[in-house]
């Protein structure tokens, strides 16, 4: 093992592949939809159940702070002998007195949670990990103030801590955000709006919403549920007030978390086969296929069910890469590991808002690849790799999962990388490197 930096006295080995990775793999729930139907039971008529959610450091912190606003939850095992863990939703009523939320580092939280808190009469103060401090917050804030919530900001404005306080509940109607740096800001007001008495139309003040993908999950899963959703005109969207019908769904696998596990076999001429794969998704990581097939990859997806299929990805000799890489958002992490190991430079565009993310993330990777002796650059909206990552060396966690992964993707074909802090891969697959180890080193 690596000497790690002053500081960081312990690190992860991440395990190199000495021949292609070949295997089978299936991954936990995603994140952005567990959370988004742990929120909506907490707003809904009656008690729902959520079937395979996401047991992590996120939802956890989803599911505590549902509970301080007054939802009660209760952790089933073998639902209805399924063989899989469920949470049932008693929807939330709130008492007068403050409450806290934790919003750990969790976007998820921090950013669909205030709406929520404004619903109801009370004071809720909002805080979380010092890395949460630095996550833009402002057009949250604006937004709901905007629609008349009291907002105390007790930190940097536009940025946690701060308390939401609102009289008389959420009435609604209409509001304008700059959604430029976060569609969570989209997303966090959308969510709440069927509950508003007027319900909401938004609309975004920018010329790009970063993570599109994630808009449109919002839409669907609330269209999914029942409520009249619309969008009128690019960047303006309707939601009507009315009571969200109890429910019962089933959480698709996280396609984002998928994208190592599949990286796996395309950095060392490997072949990895992934079931359970959604043929159709709001995900952001239905975009592994084709991204992956870009870098070179062989990539098929065999249908075995109407919902679901079989994706296989086998690695070529040599990664390619496809030159520009647009729009990437939470997966850009991971592509980035990918084209780290290519010789050709790969230029990673619009995604400039990862700057917010659970680190500065386009620093992140630029001093990272650049400490395993290849060369990059950061650009306005986003950041370019020149040369090829040529040795071992620790990578820098930041807290941030996603660097956690890419060290480890990295280290399959670089001996000698040590990631930092392998601990923060918790917020999202607290396993993560038990299941890493299961596929690689069997
Ligand atoms: O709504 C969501 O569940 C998410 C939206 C995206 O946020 P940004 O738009 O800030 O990238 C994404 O990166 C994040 O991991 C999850
Ligand atoms: C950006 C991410 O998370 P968050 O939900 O905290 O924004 C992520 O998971 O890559």
């Amino acid at each position: 093992m690596n000497e790690t930096p002053q500081g960081h006295p312990t690190g992860w080995p991440a395990p190199s592949a000495d021949s292609p990775v070949v295997g089978e793999v299936t991954v936990p729930a995603s994140k952005s939809l567990t959370n988004r139907y742990l929120l909506l039971a907490a707003l809904a008529e009656a008690p729902s159940v959520v079937v395979n959610p996401l047991a992590s450091r996120d939802s956890a912190l989803m599911l505590s702070a549902l509970h301080a606003l007054g939802a009660q939850v209760e952790a089933i095992t073998d639902w209805e002998g399924s063989g899989e863990d469920a949470v049932r939703v008693t929807p939330l009523t709130r008492g007068s007195e403050p409450v806290t939320v934790d919003c750990g580092l969790a976007g998820t939280v921090m950013r669909f949670l205030p709406a929520v808190a404004a619903l109801s009469p009370g004071r809720v103060q909002f805080d979380g990990d010092p890395e949460a401090k630095v996550r833009p917050m402002g057009a949250v804030l604006e937004g709901l103030r905007a629609l008349g919530v009291r907002i105390t900001e007790g930190g940097t404005p536009g940025h946690l801590p701060f308390t939401v306080d609102s009289a008389q509940g959420l009435e609604g109607g209409e509001v304008t955000i700059d959604a430029s740096q976060s569609s969570q800001f989209v997303s966090g007001l959308l969510l709440a709006a069927p509950r508003m008495s007027a319900g909401l139309t938004l609309h975004h003040s920018g010329t790009q919403v970063p993570s599109l993908e994630h808009v449109e999950m919002t839409l669907k899963v609330l269209a999914d549920l029942g409520v009249e959703v619309s969008s009128p005109t690019p960047f303006t969207w309707r939601v009507e007030p009315g009571p969200i019908p109890p429910f019962t769904v089933r959480v698709e696998p996280d396609l984002s978390n998928a994208g190592p596990f599949l990286c796996a076999a395309a950095v060392t001429g490997g072949g990895v086969t992934m079931p359970g794969w959604p043929l159709e998704s709001t995900q952001i990581g239905r975009r592994w296929p084709q991204l992956l097939t870009d870098f070179g990859c062989q990539v098929t997806l065999t249908p075995t069910s109407e919902m679901s299929g079989s994706l296989t990805v086998k690695g070529p000799e040599r990664l390619t890469s496809p030159g520009t890489v647009d729009g990437t958002a939470e997966l850009t992490p991971t592509v980035a590991a990918l084209a780290a190991l290519c010789s050709e430079e790969t230029k990673f565009t619009s995604v400039g808002h990862l700057r917010g993310h659970e680190t500065n993330r386009i620093a992140a990777l630029v001093n990272e690849v650049r400490r395993l002796g290849g060369a990059a650059e950061e650009t306005d909206d986003g950041f370019r790799l020149l040369s090829r990552v040529k040795r071992g060396d620790v990578v820098l966690s930041y807290a941030d999962h996603r660097m956690a992964t890419f060290g480890a993707v990295l280290g399959l074909a670089i001996p000698g990388v040590v990631v930092e802090d392998i601990g923060s891969t918790a917020k999202t697959m607290p396993d993560f490197p038990d299941r890493w180890s299961a596929l690689v080193e069997a």
